[in-house]
């Protein structure tokens, strides 16, 4: 007899093989993959290549660690392969642009720019609802305008300007009386970067949405050795307790669904956690939409007058500014609960790091400091509370501002894509589905643009500076129809936050000689920083 091996030799051989596939083939299969799929797209776009190198590390698809060491300016590109040149992200064609020269197009201010998008879509943005709601990642462009439109102006009223200055004063005053704790002459070290968290993030839970957060209680009761236990924080029912523990879970999530490739999502091990963070999106979408309905009944319950009026029992915060637009086209409440988790996605840790990054830069220059305070004293005097109107009176500063995101820039590169068009920048022809990482921080430290770039100089953004340097040569928030619409917001807060706190106390920084550390992810985190903080005479 005939054995059915003999009779269909073929189908056992691929029933054989097929049989032999382990999971360890489709990892190996997957990490293969993802080696020769840049050098695919490298050599496809051959023709129009701007000179640059091969892409470098092996694995391009996260070319992240490369981009990394360019953005913290550990890698000079650049002085390498030339201001524009070639690496690939994502899988994807990158060019990094080093040069303010070449910016006209990318940083257009026009409607009609085919740059209104800043990265391609991927299947964890999808998963993060990013690509159709919110800002950062909306690729979207009709609905991307629509909010852009509501973001920009809940921030732009006075009656808003004048709430986030007396929040921020408030907190300024609750880490005053904390820090007023420590013991004169105790030597004890203070770890800044967890502090100035806590703050942002307290103050954006009031700005945003009105919830009154303990997140300085927490870093204080650590800070005093309390013992820190849950239930004490719990039995407080603090609604923006839970609010922000959800946020730091799902700040979590995004790092995940960012980093992990959604052919991933279902291995062993890997699905637990796809599971849980999909839950935390859930529970967190849910919570959120039903502080904005409640809200939204607490606007319907007073009149249209009332509303608008100081007698109003609704709190000017963003979460009222977006409801009551007034428009034919309202935000639909997911659109309100995007715009809300971007104000502090991207208003928390961003205003951290600048602050840490300007407390290390004035430590280690004591004059500059001595000035900035003479000019906070001169203007508000040592016990006054800020007001909004104190704020232009203060150039220096706002100087030592500047020169700190000069040197040390929060977003390092920011990006810009066409799907739909190709381009021509510094004769060089450029195929759709292009993405242009642009070098902020190379740009930053360019001495043809600023003197002696890496000195810290703040006197170089006194007067008319602007008019000293060329268009894009400093963008520490961006430009044209996607910058930072946060700018005013921030500068206020961090003026607001020294002038309240440095006219009180000075800081040593532990380890003098340290760089400041900094940890890249798409941004620059501020990942440690040690002082001893001293009452001014
Ligand atoms: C020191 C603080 C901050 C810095 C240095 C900063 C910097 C930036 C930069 C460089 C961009 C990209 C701009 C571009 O690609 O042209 C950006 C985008 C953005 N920022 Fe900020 N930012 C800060 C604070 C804030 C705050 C406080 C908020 C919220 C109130 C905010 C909300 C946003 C949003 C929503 C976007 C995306 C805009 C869009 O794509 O349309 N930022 N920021």
């Amino acid at each position: 007899m005939v054995s059915l091996t003999e009779q269909y030799p073929i189908l056992f051989t691929v029933y054989n093989l097929i049989s032999k596939i382990n999971i360890y083939y489709i990892l190996i299969g997957f990490f293969i993959y993802l080696v020769i799929r840049p050098y695919f797209y490298y050599f496809k776009n051959r023709n129009s290549l701007a000179p640059g190198p091969l892409p470098l590390p092996l694995i391009g698809h996260w070319n992240i660690f490369l981009i990394g060491d360019v953005a913290q300016n550990k890698y000079n590109l650049s002085e390498k392969y030339g201001e524009i040149c070639d690496i690939t992200m994502f899988g994807q064609r990158c060019v990094i642009i080093s040069s303010p020269k070449y910016l006209k197009e990318l940083f257009s201010p026009s409607v009609y720019s085919p740059f209104l998008r800043r990265l391609p879509l991927t299947s964890g943005f999808i998963e993060l609802g990013m690509d159709k709601e919110g800002l950062l990642l909306n690729c979207d462009i009709p609905k991307w305008r629509h909010n852009r439109k509501f973001f920009q102006q809940s921030l732009s009223p006075p009656s808003f300007i004048e709430l986030s200055t007396k929040y921020t004063v408030e907190c300024c005053e609750e880490i005053i009386n904390y820090w007023s704790h420590i013991k004169e002459d105790s030597n004890q070290i203070v770890k800044l970067d967890e502090w100035f968290r806590s703050f942002t993030s307290d103050m954006m839970g009031l700005v945003a949405s009105g919830s009154k957060e303990t997140s300085m209680k927490i870093q204080f009761m650590k800070f005093t050795n309390q013992i820190y236990k849950e239930k004490d924080i719990e039995k407080e029912q603090n609604r923006g307790e839970i609010y922000r523990r959800l946020r730091s879970e799902y700040a979590d999530a995004l790092g995940f669904y960012i980093f992990v490739p959604k052919i991933l999502w279902n291995f062993p091990g890997i699905s637990i956690a796809a599971k849980y963070y999909k839950n935390i999106l859930n529970y967190l979408t849910d919570f959120e939409i039903q502080f904005i309905k409640e809200r939204k009944q607490q606007i319907k319950n007073e009149n249209d007058d009332e509303v608008s009026s100081q007698n109003s029992k609704v709190r000017p915060d963003f979460l009222t500014m977006l409801i009551t637009q007034n428009t034919e086209d309202d935000p639909s409440p997911d659109e309100i609960k995007q715009n809300i988790r971007e104000m502090f996605s991207a208003g928390t840790g961003t205003t951290t790091t600048t602050l840490c990054s300007i407390v290390y830069l004035l430590a280690k220059h004591p004059e500059h400091e001595k000035r900035m305070v003479e000019e906070i004293l001169s203007v508000i005097g040592k016990d006054n509370r800020i007001t909004s109107s104190d704020l232009s009176k203060l150039p220096f500063t706002e100087a030592v501002i500047n020169e700190s995101m000069r040197l040390y820039p929060v977003v390092p590169i920011t990006y810009r894509y066409s799907p739909d068009q190709d381009t021509q920048i510094a004769n060089y022809h450029f195929n759709k589905d292009t993405i242009f990482a642009i070098n902020l921080s190379h740009i930053h430290r360019n001495e043809e643009y600023f003197d002696k770039p890496d000195q810290f100089i703040p006197e170089r953004f006194l007067g008319k500076w602007k008019e000293t340097i060329p268009q894009f040569a400093f963008s520490p928030f961006g430009h044209g129809m996607r910058s930072c619409p946060g700018k005013n917001f921030a500068m206020t807060e961090i003026k607001v936050i020294l002038a309240t706190i440095y006219r009180k106390y000075t800081f040593k920084l532990v380890n003098p000689d340290e760089p400041l550390q900094l940890k890249f992810t798409l941004v620059n985190d501020i990942s440690k920083m040690e002082v001893y903080i001293e009452k001014r005479e």
